[in-house]
């Protein structure tokens, strides 16, 4: 995903006029709507699969087991490939949709893209509200997927180009917010939801996601073109006049001049794939495999796409496990404000080192706990509610933890590390890579429940050992250094300098104002 960041930093010596536009707001907030869409999937079939009466219409054997087998083993409950394949379908659609978004973005305009996800999303949210069997419910995930893969290749890209160069960094961040207040609506509307007599209410909650699909589908057709496209198309004359309607002003010389240059520029790499296999660019494409690897292995999406199944196999009611939701979705958005806070104070390293170790103590606690409990055998006898809550307590730490370093940071860092010339193909394989690991967690978490027990959760603190000792030796930071001169960090990393020897970066604004993704 593009980013913040792709502007003149302090150090850059260009200064490029404008303000902060109540246009720039509009368009700006309207198309962080394709977050809140992503977030709300995210949320939402969590607590939808956690209601009895959509197990009961779409996945009766789940649900009999369930029923069934009240004493036995808690860990095997949810096991069911057909359950896990309604989720994580949605990520697999979207990974494929992303490649082709990548194109149509570029050649078409951004615009179209949000569009296309937009109406995606539309025929996703109807086919998902009114379905009558499984097939009706994964095909309208997969449109949903499609819908995603579009929307978030075109959204952060479209927001780093529209705002002034300011507010890049935090306007990043703002679309990792929009994600987690997606999913805490999902998980509000499904704790409403799911009292609804007759128990239909699951259709409110699969199909209210067309109330932010049709946001980004009218917005989309309203919001302006960014100049940077225009100038991509050979649209000069019109990009020239946006801008100066974008920035408020009517001197946009030095911007233009440069977005055309880094146009220019970023026409002659013809291979970019080719080019990011280059030694020079180890580090980069180390960072854009590593650390959407390492966000997903965080075993974030255990939670945000299970918890409700989750509080439920430890002992809470269904309406408990659906509050208990509500809890976690709330402090992840409140932490992810206090990334956006800190990020340029504290550093990326601090919030990533702190937010691991973090992780990583409340994962041991969580694993110990469920551990004492339900044993080996699955079977917590009576396990107070008091138990249970310490358990929610941890988790919500553990969500803090992530939601001010991994969540907003596995976006960042990458967005700002890549130079032009390699920018399109990696933001294409955090993207991949990304979406590639948030499908296997989400289609294995319950078979490894099933399998590992409370060893799961010390499954993922493993890597989150692994991943904070990564970042502590091989992750230079990146606060307050202008991208062009990026560079500099791994010329001067211990490790990194290895592969830059003889390299002379190009410098200068022609790289920065052109991130294609
Ligand atoms: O807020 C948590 C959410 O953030 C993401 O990592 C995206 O950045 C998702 O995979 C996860 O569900």
């Amino acid at each position: 995903m593009a980013g913040g960041g792709f502007g003149p930093g302090p150090g850059s010596g260009k200064q490029y006029p404008g303000n902060l536009t109540p246009y720039v707001i509009a368009t700006c907030v309207i198309a962080a709507m394709g977050g809140l869409i992503f977030g709300y999937d995210i949320g939402i079939s969590g607590g939808v699969t956690s209601m009895d009466s959509f197990l009961e219409k779409f996945f009766p054997s789940v649900y009999k087991k369930e029923k069934a087998d009240k004493s036995t083993n808690q860990y095997c409950k949810f096991d069911s490939l057909r359950l896990t394949m309604f989720t994580s379908s949605l990520y697999l659609a979207a990974l494929m949709s992303s490649i082709v978004a990548a194109t149509v973005t570029r050649k078409l305009g951004r615009k179209l893209s949000m569009l296309l996800g937009g109406v995606l999303f539309c025929a996703g949210a109807l086919l998902n509200g009114f379905a009558q069997a499984v097939w009706m419910l994964i095909v309208g995930r997969i449109f949903l997927g499609f819908g995603i893969g579009f929307a978030n290749q075109a959204v952060p890209l479209y927001l780093s180009e529209m705002a002034p160069y300011k507010y890049r960094g935090a306007l990043n961040i703002g679309f990792q917010l929009s994600i987690t207040i997606g999913i805490l609506a999902a998980n509000v509307l499904n704790y409403g939801f799911a009292k609804i007599k007759g128990g239909w209410g699951w259709r409110l909650s699969l199909g209210g996601a067309m109330v932010p699909a049709l946001i980004i589908t009218v917005g989309s057709l309203v919001l302006p073109e960014t100049p940077n496209s225009l100038i991509e198309r050979g649209k000069r004359d019109e990009a020239r006049d946006k801008l100066r309607r974008i920035r408020g002003i009517t001197d946009v010389d030095e911007e233009f001049e440069d977005l055309v240059a880094a146009s220019e520029a970023s026409r002659k790499v013809d291979d970019p794939w080719r080019n990011l296999l280059q030694r020079k660019y180890r580090p980069h494409l180390t960072m854009a495999v590593l650390i959407p690897l390492f966000q997903q292995f965080t075993g974030i999406n255990v939670i945000m796409f299970y918890a409700p199944v989750l509080f439920k196999t430890i002992g809470f009611g269904s309406s408990a496990s659906l509050m208990s939701a509500v809890v976690t979705g709330t402090v992840n958005v409140v932490a992810t404000m206090v990334s956006i806070y800190g990020v340029d104070k504290w550093g990326r390293r601090f919030l990533f080192l702190e937010g691991g170790i973090q992780m990583l103590i409340c994962q041991i606690a969580v694993s110990i706990c469920i551990g004492l409990k339900f044993g080996v055998d699955g079977d917590p006898g009576q396990l107070p509610k008091w138990y249970a809550s310490v358990v929610v307590a941890f988790i919500c730490v553990y969500v803090a933890g992530f939601a001010w370093s991994w969540g907003p940071l596995g976006w960042l860092v990458p967005s700002e590390i890549f130079p032009l010339e390699i920018r399109s193909a990696a933001q294409s394989l955090n993207v991949a890579v990304n979406m590639i690991f948030t499908f296997i967690v989400a289609q294995v978490f319950l078979t490894m429940l099933c399998h590992m027990k409370f060893g799961l959760f010390l499954f993922f603190a493993f890597f989150v050992v692994v991943m904070t000792f990564f970042i502590y030796f091989f992750l230079p930071e990146t606060k307050n250094i202008p991208i062009e001169e990026m560079a500099v960090v791994w010329k001067k990393h211990w490790f990194w300098s290895r592969f830059m020897t003889g390299v002379d970066y190009p410098n200068g604004s022609l790289e920065m104002n052109n991130p294609k993704v």
